[in-house]
């Protein structure tokens, strides 16, 4: 009987996923009674609207100060703002030595064992372990979005991002960060910053075990996904008959495509926090504060110095000095508004706001972002090729989940292999892509609505017109990023009261370019898919349109536009708001060496501080930058 799981005919013992795990695919097994994901949506911990008391909290990791100390103390050498991506590297690094005492303060908790698994990483987004940020309305983007506006979700936790993304690892191209170098940017060049992000690596990755370009020792492992669906390789065969090539993406030739590298341990999330901070958490010179949200840096106005952070914590207001630095790690939307509402920004707007300036200088007024389209969709007439969440929540796969730590659980939400591509309508020179290719073994209607197109806040009459009707189909997208957006946003803050989120500007589109390039990528995924390795699955475009789009032609280019316009998605790659730069640059807020221009003391470490866009999603360059950003302070006062 299906009843009894010992008696099912289907019930298999689980053995390690050697190769593809199809064997493992969820399409029989015992399903769970009540669907697992049903009653996790139902959990408090699941509703960032109501964040009342978190049922997880037990299996929760935990930041207590060493048993000595009773609260923070008055003083120490450095005070990082933000346990993220960046600041968590940051913090561990500093606090090697002994002779350093760092306070790392995060407004968010830590993590819990139900983060940790890659198919849930959707699901945070609609928990207290983000913040809900919301782009502020653009007419003519964003149209199939609840209420017209993009979600921008930030990860809010001991962590940070990297508690909630999808855990891709990127590090971008030798020409990014060597372009960025030819700015002025010393220091910042490929061979400068590839030996941080081999220093952080502790990779396990099939085929590149004596690769130079990753590293063994360090603390962040980076694995393959264990989980591959068939899609995958049809991805991998249908891109060579197109003439890429199969690369290792991080390494120097970078140009063709790749299965993904993950930041994932044995098929569980290595965030940041995992990585740097939990052997490191007990030192008695690193006191790790969580639920401490600062309000602003403490500068004196006459010397320009930072002397310290004023945060709240349980109610209570603190005030503590730092002797060395202050560094902010708040990330690339908190590190600018901190910055903001401590004196430092565009002399006009902080006056608007009633806020003394100590420095003027323009934070805040570049934001790129990288956004995507992940609303095509391709249905199938095979089975047991697509991560279905009906046929997902099944026993086997939890049992198997847990016994090995692969399966369908271990996969990046359906995200398993990338591209790069440049398109016709590219005016780059030689092998520099303008767009990544992103396969998956899911699409939109996977899981019924009930998870991405939720995390992504798409709205109610576009999801149930375009994708209910394909939801008892197999289906599948391959999504795509725009890598070089010439559309520029920027941020202001909305009022002087720190717990106010700023007014996020993503201009999304307002170029022309940007719309060219992204209906290019989706002739590109048409071509891709029209090739024998998917056609033998019978995969087929789901042509159902969009109703804000019925009058234009379906696949007419004015209908893509209309699409581009209507799922308007991020892949939260926000950046360039604290901007990098040497002292010509205009726009620049910190040197190359990450100091606040102006201001003694006072540094900003994070993805915040890149200056343009990169070739990559931008967990990898945060870490790098942490890692890059300790040794630059570490060389200051005399610490290497
Ligand atoms: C849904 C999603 C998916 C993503 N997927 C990927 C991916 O697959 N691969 C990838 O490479 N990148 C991905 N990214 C982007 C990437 O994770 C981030 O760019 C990166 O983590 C940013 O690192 P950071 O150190 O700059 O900031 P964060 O990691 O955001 O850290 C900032 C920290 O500061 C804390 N903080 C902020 N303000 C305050 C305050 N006032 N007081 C105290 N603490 C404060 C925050 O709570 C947070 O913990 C994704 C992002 C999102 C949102």
């Amino acid at each position: 009987s299906n009843n009894n799981i010992f008696l099912s005919n289907n019930y298999s013992e689980p053995k390690p996923c050697l190769n593809y795990c199809d064997d493992h695919f969820p399409q029989t097994g015992y399903p769970l009674k009540s669907r697992i994901l049903d009653v996790m949506l139902k959990t408090p911990m699941y509703q960032f609207e109501k964040p009342t008391p978190n049922i997880f909290a037990s299996f929760k990791d935990n930041y207590e100060l060493p048993k000595e100390f009773k609260g923070p103390l008055k003083e120490y050498d450095f005070i990082i703002v933000g346990a993220g991506s960046a600041g968590s590297v940051l913090a561990s690094r500093l606090s090697e030595g002994k002779q350093v005492s760092v306070l790392l303060l995060e407004a968010g908790q830590g993590e819990a064992i139900l983060t940790g698994v890659p198919i849930l990483a959707p699901m945070l987004q609609r928990t207290n372990y983000v913040w809900p940020y919301l782009m502020e309305y653009q007419p003519g983007v964003c149209m199939g979005m609840e209420n017209g506006r993009c979600f921008w979700p930030r990860g809010k936790a001991v962590g940070g991002t990297s508690v909630v993304n999808y855990m891709i690892y990127t590090r971008g191209f030798k020409e990014d960060w060597d372009r960025i170098a030819a700015k002025g940017n010393y220091g910042w060049s490929y061979d400068d910053v590839i030996p941080y992000y081999i220093k952080s690596e502790r990779a396990k990755l099939r085929g590149l075990n004596k690769s130079p370009w990753h590293g063994k020792d360090g603390e962040l492992s980076v694995e393959d996904v264990p989980f591959r669906s068939k899609l995958s390789k049809a991805f991998m065969d249908a891109a060579k008959l197109l003439g890429q090539r199969q690369v290792d993406y991080n390494s120097p030739d970078s140009f063709g495509s790749s299965y993904i590298q993950a930041t994932i341990s044995k098929g569980i999330r290595a965030s940041s926090a995992r990585a740097f901070l939990h052997n490191n958490k007990k030192r008695k010179n690193l006191h790790i504060l969580t639920n401490s949200r600062v309000t602003r840096v403490i500068i004196d106005p006459y010397t320009k110095t930072a002397i310290g952070v004023e945060f709240e914590r349980e109610g209570k207001m603190y005030n503590i000095t730092a002797r060395k630095e202050v560094i902010l790690s708040a990330g690339p939307i908190e590190s600018p508004h901190l910055l903001m509402l401590s004196g430092i920004g565009p002399r006009d707007h902080l006056q608007s706001m009633g806020i003394d300036v100590i420095q003027d200088l323009r934070v805040g007024e570049s934001l790129y972002d990288h956004i995507s389209f992940p609303a095509l969709a391709f249905t199938l007439n095979a089975t047991r090729l697509t991560l279905v969440e009906r046929k997902l929540a099944t026993l086997d796969n939890v049992v198997q989940y847990t016994q090995y730590g692969d399966g369908p659980m271990s996969s990046l939400a359906g995200v398993e292999t990338l591209g790069y591509i440049k398109t016709e309508v590219s005016d780059e020179p030689g092998d520099y892509p303008d767009i990544e290719l992103l396969g998956s073994c899911a699409s939109l209607a996977s899981d019924e609505g009930d998870i991405v197109a939720r995390g992504i806040r798409m709205a109610d009459w576009l999801y149930n017109d375009v994708y209910r009707p394909i939801e008892n189909v197999e289906s599948f997208t391959i999504l795509f990023m725009l890598l070089h957006p010439k559309s520029k946003g920027h941020l202001k803050l909305k009022s002087k009261n720190p717990f106010e989120q700023p007014n996020l500007y993503g201009n999304y589109l307002t170029h022309p370019k940007d719309v060219a390039t992204m209906i290019a990528a989706i002739r590109y995924i048409l071509r891709l898919v029209d090739t024998p390795p998917y056609q033998k699955y019978g995969a087929t475009l789901h042509t159902k349109k969009f109703p804000n789009c019925m009058s234009y032609q379906f696949n007419s280019d004015a209908y893509w536009e209309c699409a581009i316009r209507t799922v308007t998605s991020t892949l939260h790659h926000q950046i360039a708001t604290c901007k990098m730069g040497p002292p010509q640059d205009p726009e620049a807020v910190v040197d190359p060496e990450l100091r606040v221009y102006g201001i003694k003391k006072l540094r900003v470490i994070d993805s915040g501080v890149i200056p343009q866009t990169i070739v990559a999603h931008t967990n990898a360059p945060a870490i790098m930058i942490g890692e890059k950003g300790a040794d630059l302070i570490k060389r200051t006062w005399g610490l290497l």
